[in-house]
């Protein structure tokens, strides 16, 4: 299939529990829970986004015509050595389009493959490490994984419920909106709260990255 890519980028991961690590971003256009006009914010399922997935006008986007390309493009960000190389798909919705075809080409290129979703379409086979990250108001298929990335706080929320899913690694991450400093201090209470957890920051931004 062609695949509708927003941008991609060399970076650190900036989230979660490998932060720090070096990775190629992939970031796909389109989302299920909002439609990414500011306009249709306040009617979206999902309204605290961070993120510009509209269209494919980034810096390496495009429309790529299959998975091979697609990896070939990622690999030439990544360089030549694939020791420890890594991919981080996310968006808008990876799940609207990351297929198996798109990740055995990219396991072909010597990458180990993540994912960042919203949880809401269940995952194909074959992601080597999985990033769920629930919206109230969604219903979460995709209940297995190796990191829940709850971002807070999240009114309606069951975090009970959550800390009976599959998962290794439980992280609790401030929402960045105009409440800042606010948000930070209710995860650090959360995370208090809850030994299960651990607070995620969005070092990137902290740090000036992409
Ligand atoms: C832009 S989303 C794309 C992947 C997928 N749609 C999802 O929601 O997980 C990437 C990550 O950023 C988080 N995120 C989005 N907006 C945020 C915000 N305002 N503050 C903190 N994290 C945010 C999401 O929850 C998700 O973990
Ligand atoms: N550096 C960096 N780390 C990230 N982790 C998750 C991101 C995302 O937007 O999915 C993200 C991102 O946009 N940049
Ligand atoms: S689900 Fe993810 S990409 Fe979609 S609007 Fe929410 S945070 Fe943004
Ligand atoms: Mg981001």
């Amino acid at each position: 299939m062609t695949y509708a890519v927003k941008e991609m980028f060399l970076t650190l991961q900036g989230e979660g529990q490998r932060a720090g690590r070096r990775a190629v971003f992939l970031r796909f256009a389109g989302c299920n829970l909002w439609t990414g006009r500011e306009q249709d914010r306040e009617k979206a399922i999902c309204q605290f986004c961070d993120t510009d997935f509209v269209g494919t006008e980034g810096t390496g986007g495009g429309k790529f015509a299959d998975g091979a390309a697609l990896a070939r493009a990622v690999a030439a960000l990544w360089g030549e050595n694939r020791d420890l190389a890594y991919i981080v798909c996310t968006g808008g919705e990876p799940l609207l389009q990351l297929d198996a075809p798109l990740i055995d080409a990219l396991h072909a290129e010597g990458f180990e493959v993540a994912l960042e979703t919203n949880g809401t379409i269940a995952a194909p086979e074959g992601i080597d490490w999985i990033c769920v990250s629930p919206k109230a108001g969604s219903e979460i298929v995709q209940r297995s994984g190796d990191e829940l990335k709850l971002v807070w706080p999240q009114p309606g929320s069951d975090v009970e419920a959550m800390e009976g899913w599959d998962f290794r690694h439980f992280l609790i991450q401030p929402m960045d909106d105009v409440r800042g400093e606010d948000n930070v201090r209710a995860a650090i209470d959360f995370a208090m709260a809850r030994p299960k957890w651990r607070l995620s920051l969005q070092t990137h931004k902290l740090l000036g990255l992409r």
